[in-house]
């Protein structure tokens, strides 16, 4: 029986994690559920899963909720409120497995104390990743973790990688990436129409049902970007070596071109259970819920090269890579702040973009060989944004 904590419970890859857990009570056991401040949809998942741990973040929400607890059969959960107890679950001596499920930057310190601490990581938070790069995947060889990515397409490369293959070394004889996106919702819209984009048109993703940052993030493909940036650092390999390749129907999560040029895709239907029930299963399989796919239903499969005019975010996460030293960070973190307030409407989608082009511009890629430099290049490139948005308002 493996203990499991789950950061980022009460979001999209928390239940779907919750749902896979509730289909194997044999081999893994709910220690701990975290939230910033969702405590109706917590308290739910704690009667269902009966965990030692709730931790919130929010300080007033962890005191409502501790009360509604104490009034309840679940008098017996421990109740922590702040972000430093998302640590203390992370590295619990019952906790096997952390699935690493909070939205950006939030998540990075818990996901980094797990790795530290030697446990099994299941990395669906690519944000904390591509922040800190070389830091993280120190702490994972330094400790003896096993780091599994959860991210459908990097889960889908894991599964093309030849056996025995662990995630941060090279594999020889796979010579190239091939890194699938959906083109989300905007992929066909009259380029002129796209500074009009709402909120709500940029989360209606056409295929997978996900939280609303990364849903803005597949609407500029700045999700691709990270996602880019996080197959160069999981599968040590150069941006050059990895091409995204539009493809519409989200059937083929991504693939590896072999020197003999065999490509191995990974297929299935477009359901988040499928990774996280193969990082949880790993190296074995077990059932996640998702149908069986229907080939016919499919029909057929598009490819299309990825317009950067179109798509000017993924063009800045290549350059923000090639560039190295601190630029994955400042991307990351202005882009967060860009997409925060496009979903605040307070600038418009193309903004989004403009917000982290005109922040990269005022940094140099100077080195991000300490988790204090990530952690400051953050919270600058945070204040770069913040003054960009001011001057777009002006
Ligand atoms: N959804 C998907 O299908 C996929 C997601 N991912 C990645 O997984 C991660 C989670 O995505 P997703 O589940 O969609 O996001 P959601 O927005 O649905 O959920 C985010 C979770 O993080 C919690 N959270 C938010 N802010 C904080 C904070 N400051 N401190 C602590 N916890 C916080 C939320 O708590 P609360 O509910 O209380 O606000 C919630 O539990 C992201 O990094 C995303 O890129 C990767 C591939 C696919
Ligand atoms: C499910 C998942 O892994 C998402 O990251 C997904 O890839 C988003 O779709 P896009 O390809 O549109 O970014
Ligand atoms: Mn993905």
């Amino acid at each position: 029986m493996k203990g499991i904590c789950i950061l980022g419970a009460t979001g999209s890859i928390g239940v779907s994690t919750l749902d896979v857990v509730a289909r194997h009570p044999d081999q893994y056991k709910v220690v701990a559920l975290t939230a910033n401040g969702n405590i109706d949809v917590l308290y739910e998942q704690c009667l269902a899963h009966r965990p030692e741990y709730a931790v919130v973040v929010t300080e007033s929400k962890a005191e409502e909720f501790r009360q509604r607890i104490a009034a309840s059969p679940l008098a017996e959960i421990k109740v922590l409120a702040g972000a430093e107890a998302l640590i203390e679950v992370a590295t619990l001596d019952n906790v096997d497995a952390v699935m690493a499920a909070i939205v950006g930057a939030a998540g990075l310190l818990p996901s980094l104390a797990a790795a530290k601490a030697g446990k099994t990581v299941l990395l669906a938070n690519k944000e904390a990743l591509v922040m800190s790069g070389q830091i993280f995947m120190r702490a994972v060889s330094d400790s003896g973790a096993v780091l599994l990515p959860i991210d459908s397409e990097h889960n889908a490369i894991f599964q093309c990688m030849p056996a025995g293959y662990t995630p941060g070394h090279s594999a020889k004889q796979a010579r190239r990436i091939l890194l699938t996106a959906s083109g989300g919702p905007f992929r066909k819209t009259p380029l002129e129409l796209l500074p009009n984009m709402t909120p709500d048109q940029a989360v209606a993703h056409p295929k997978w049902d996900m939280g609303r940052k990364i849903s803005v993030d597949s609407a500029t493909m700045m999700n691709k970007g990270l996602e880019l940036i996080e197959a160069c650092l999981l599968f040590n390999m150069d941006p050059d070596q990895i091409q995204v390749v539009i493809h519409p129907q989200s059937i083929i999560h991504s693939m590896v071109d072999y020197v003999d040029g065999s490509v191995l895709a990974q297929m299935g239907n477009p359901d988040m259970r499928t990774p996280i029930a193969h990082a949880m299963a790993w190296p074995e399989r077990f059932d996640s819920g998702v149908a069986p796919l229907d080939i016919f239903e499919v029909g057929h499969m598009d490819f299309e090269k990825p317009d950067l005019q179109r798509f000017p975010c993924l063009r800045l996460a290549y350059e923000a890579i090639k560039a190295g030293g601190i630029m994955p960070t400042v991307l990351n973190a202005a882009n967060e702040i860009a997409v925060e307030a496009f979903l605040n409407e307070e600038v418009k989608f193309t903004d989004i973009a403009i917000i982290i082009e005109r922040s990269m511009a005022q940094f140099t890629p100077d080195s991000a060989d300490s988790l204090e430099l990530v952690l400051r290049a953050d919270s600058r490139a945070r204040q770069a944004a913040k003054s960009v948005i001011e001057g777009l308002a002006a």
